[in-house]
């Protein structure tokens, strides 16, 4: 008599996992079950929960209560780094390879204990064997910080698989990747699956969960709300289950007012003249009137991320002139770019945003400061005042203005981030990449919030290669190798607007 087949045990199974943070309760009794060589996506609103439970399936931090499994065993002990290391790996956001070594070296660090040393040339052969081994392309001798973020990630996946590891917690992966990075990664990742490696897969774009995971898990308020197959769930009620919306689940689209709203006849807020910076992108005229939004879009190496951050004041043209209400702008330098009105939302908030010691009140203001008091005094209460109707108006979950900034999931923090750009009243706004680790939701209402600048007068530059960012535009430019290679009126269509910033019909 044959016995069925018992079906394996599951690459991850964790169950009522509970986890405080001081008064906030960030899990509360979740699970989350992952199949050998499945994609398993979780999702859900920023400050759900997500981080939180990847943190603690990575072996980063411990529950309070509930129970973690990986292939039928238990999870490693707490302190065991070798164990967690052969088990799971997270493949985050920012990179967790030590910038100044090499590929070699990250692959190999800490697996040699005290004693058993190995020589470099040796250690390259066997970097090199393993790359080749998972079909990445890379020269072990590369350092970190030079590897492109497509290649950082291969590096990091290959590392993990090669501990042993069959579980990996991708982190928002495809947050800087264009749209060919996106599919070379979804290709190496159903390769991985069908030998058996299994991923969780967590990201606020829906359309990559319905195109890579089989099945989807979605948290609500540090609650588990529902456990679905996606191809049997329509978006609608994915997006409902996310945010506890019933009946007409419908998404907002944030109110676009259109070109009507920019006077054609006024004077340009923000103007570049024959602006340019060598390597980056060529000369370039700009001219953004009262009222409009101006999308630039494009890929990171498409320029379109240098001509914001030169916008900014962040890098300093080689040639050309910025100009705010007709006075020109001292280039290269953030204080006289403030001080000429300019307000700036920047990509990487970890580097370039907050000071994580301080509250969100005080990082939301930051740029107010020499408002809130007289004689350069911070007057609390007024902080926090100011603090508190940026949080609502921005939906921050946050236990309230004093709360330390380093407290809030990452999309909460990229909205005090938007906060402070606002809190001034910028005459002109530059919002690289706004939206990304925001959630489906909470989009809307921030790019709702970028495009009410514009509506009170203000000119808004936003630098994206996301169409949902693009769609709040006036006006489109779609650049490609630092030039200009096409012009959009509202009402682009996505196909036409994803060539030209792919370089259809450009020569590279
Ligand atoms: N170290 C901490 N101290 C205090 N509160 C924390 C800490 N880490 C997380 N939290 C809180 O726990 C809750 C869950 O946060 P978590 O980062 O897990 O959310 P998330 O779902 O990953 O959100 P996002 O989509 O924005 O990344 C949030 O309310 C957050 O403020």
């Amino acid at each position: 008599m044959s016995h069925p087949t018992p079906a394996p045990a599951p690459a991850l199974h964790a169950e009522g996992i509970v986890k405080r943070f001081g008064r906030t309760l960030a899990l509360d009794g979740v699970g989350l079950t992952v199949a050998p060589g499945e994609s398993h996506a979780l999702v859900g609103r920023n400050g759900a929960g997500k981080s939180t439970l990847v943190s603690i399936v990575t072996g980063l931090s411990r529950p309070d209560a509930g129970s973690v499994a990986f292939a039928g065993r238990p999870a490693p002990a707490p302190g065991d780094r070798a164990g967690w290391q052969s088990t799971v790996a997270c493949v985050h956001q920012k990179s967790m390879t030590v910038p100044e070594l090499t590929v070699a070296e990250n692959l190999f660090l800490n697996r040699f204990g005290p004693g058993r040393l190995i020589g470099w040339r040796r250690l390259r052969q066997r970097a090199g064997e393993l790359l080749a081994g998972y079909g990445v392309d890379v020269d072990p001798r590369t350092r970190a910080q030079d590897l492109t973020v497509e290649q950082r990630q291969f590096v990091e996946i290959a590392r993990a698989l090669s501990f042993g590891a069959r579980l990996i917690v991708l982190d928002e992966p495809t947050a800087r990747l264009d749209a060919r990075g996106i599919q070379r990664l979804f290709t190496r990742l159903r390769e991985l699956q069908r030998q058996g490696v299994a991923f969780v897969y967590i990201s606020h774009h829906l359309q990559e969960v319905y195109e890579l995971c089989t099945a989807v898990t979605v948290y609500r308020d540090a609650r588990q709300v529902l456990t679905a197959t996606v191809a049997a769930l329509p978006e609608n009620e994915l997006v409902a289950a996310m945010t506890g919306d019933t009946g007409g689940a419908a998404r907002r689209r944030p109110a676009t007012s259109g070109p009507a709203s920019a006077s054609a006849s006024a004077e340009p807020v923000l103007r570049t003249e024959r602006l340019a910076l060598r390597g980056a992108f060529a000369p370039l005229d700009l001219a953004v009137r009262p009222g409009e939004v101006l999308g630039l879009a494009g890929a990171a190496a498409s320029g379109s991320t240098a001509i914001g951050e030169t916008l900014a004041g962040m890098r300093r043209a080689s040639t050309g002139r910025i100009t705010v209400g007709g006075t020109e702008v001292r280039p290269g330098s953030v204080p006289d770019a403030l001080k000429a009105g300019i307000g700036y939302i920047p990509e990487d908030r970890h580097r370039q945003g907050l000071i994580p010691g301080r509250s969100v009140a005080e990082n939301a203001t930051l740029t107010v400061a020499d408002r809130l008091g007289p004689l350069g005094t911070v007057r609390p209460a007024r902080t926090r005042e100011f603090a508190r109707a940026l949080i609502s108006s921005l939906d921050i979950r946050t236990s309230g203005p004093g709360q330390p900034v380093s407290d809030l999931s990452g999309g909460n923090q990229q909205k005090v981030v938007v906060a402070r750009a606002l809190a001034r009243g910028p005459r002109a706004l530059i919002a690289i990449r706004p939206t990304a680790g925001v959630d489906v939701r909470s989009k809307d209402a921030l790019l709702a919030v970028v495009r009410r600048v514009a509506d009170e007068g203000g000119a808004v530059v936003i630098v994206s290669d996301e169409l949902d960012d693009l769609r709040v535009c006036d006006r489109v430019l779609a650049l490609f190798h630092g030039r200009v290679v096409a012009d959009f009126a509202h009402g682009w269509s996505d196909r036409d607007l994803v060539a030209a910033m792919e370089g259809v019909g450009e020569r590279p």
